[in-house]
């Protein structure tokens, strides 16, 4: 569904330092440098999936979303939507896709959200009756009726943020690029949110390419996680294969009806502490699967109670940036 084959992108900076019409003549001479901002990615993502692409400020998430979608051309290398080119073919392109970039609104500032919504339809070509059904479906997914005859400006961010969305949805994309979703919405507004991607990728099937540096979202997400670090792909799999690679133990906390065993010297985990019948121990999901450590830590004994804590997803992540 969505093709990107060696996609780069470089642009043109000028030099440090130097006076305002110095650096526009730079840009104008050859005498500027270059940022290579996207730098030789390639994957492909399949209908249905929902993936999270992640990496930390100035990585490239946002430009290869806006060369996913069109806005920016690249300096080399292909992207397919669909087995179109969003750049040479953006009106097709655009009808099979929806983007939201949660720093800004696609919205009229002063319009109430009807009107945008209004606009919107009349710019995609939906047809009234669509129009008014799919508006109509929207406003109750996402709790929306309260401030449809709102400005824009007057909106909470949470309310705001999903008006953009139904924005992204209104002509019934197949695809969606969504930017920060979540961005600066309490716990609460996430959730929803949440849910409501959820939802639209389980039950309606649409694809979804999230970017965002909510750790949360990706976890209770995205199927795979695509890395992106300085232009470059550093990773691409599953979250568990993500866990895999970096190795972090999970830590398990096991309490005894009475006095216990204790493990001998050729372990395959680690004992890190003993405080009365509750031993801690540290295994590496690489080595040895959670069933086996479980199994390993009832030959000591009969248990009473088991605590098991997976490596933070965020500390994770902090390892592979
Ligand atoms: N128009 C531009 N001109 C020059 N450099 C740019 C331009 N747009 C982006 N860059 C640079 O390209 C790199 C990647 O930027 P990009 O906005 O894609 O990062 P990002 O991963 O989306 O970051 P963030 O998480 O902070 O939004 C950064 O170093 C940025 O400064």
């Amino acid at each position: 569904m969505i093709t990107v084959s060696r996609l780069t992108k470089q642009f043109k900076t000028a030099p440090r330092k130097e006076g305002r019409f110095k650096a526009l003549r730079a840009m104008l001479s050859r005498d500027y440098g270059i940022k290579e901002a996207v730098n030789d990615i390639s994957f492909s993502v399949e209908k249905g999936e929902f993936v999270g692409y992640i990496g930390p400020n100035g990585a490239g998430k946002s430009t290869t979303i806006k060369m996913l979608s069109g806005i920016l051309h690249p300096t080399s290398g292909e992207v397919r939507i669909d087995g179109l080119s969003p750049h040479s073919q953006r009106r097709q392109v655009s009808r099979r896709l929806g983007v939201l970039f949660g720093q800004r609104t696609q919205l009229w500032w002063d319009l109430p959200v009807r009107d945008s919504f209004d606009i919107l339809a009349a710019m995609y070509d939906i047809a009234p009756t669509v129009k008014t059904l799919r508006i109509k479906e929207l406003c109750a997914l996402l709790e929306m009726d309260p401030f449809m005859d709102t400005p824009v400006r007057k909106l909470s961010l949470g309310q705001r943020m999903r008006a953009d969305i139904a924005a992204a949805l209104l002509h019934d994309p197949d695809i969606l690029f969504l930017d920060e979703p979540t961005i600066g919405l309490d716990v609460t507004a996430k959730r929803n949110i949440r849910a409501f991607l959820r939802t639209i990728n389980l039950e309606l099937g649409k694809t979804i390419l999230l970017t965002t540096h909510d750790m949360d979202d990706i976890e209770q997400l995205c199927s795979r996680v695509i890395v992106i670090n300085d232009g470059r792909i550093g990773f691409d799999g599953t979250i568990d294969s993500l866990r895999d690679r970096i190795g972090l133990p999970t830590i398990i906390r096991v309490t005894y009806r009475k006095e216990m065993a204790l493990p001998k010297d050729d372990w395959p985990m680690r004992l890190t502490n003993r405080t009365g019948l509750t031993l801690t121990v540290e295994c590496n999901r690489k080595q040895i699967r959670a069933m086996d450590a479980l199994r390993l830590l009832e030959n000591l004994g009969e248990i009473e109670d088991v605590h098991m804590d997976e490596p933070d997803f965020e500390e994770i992540i902090h390892r592979v940036y």
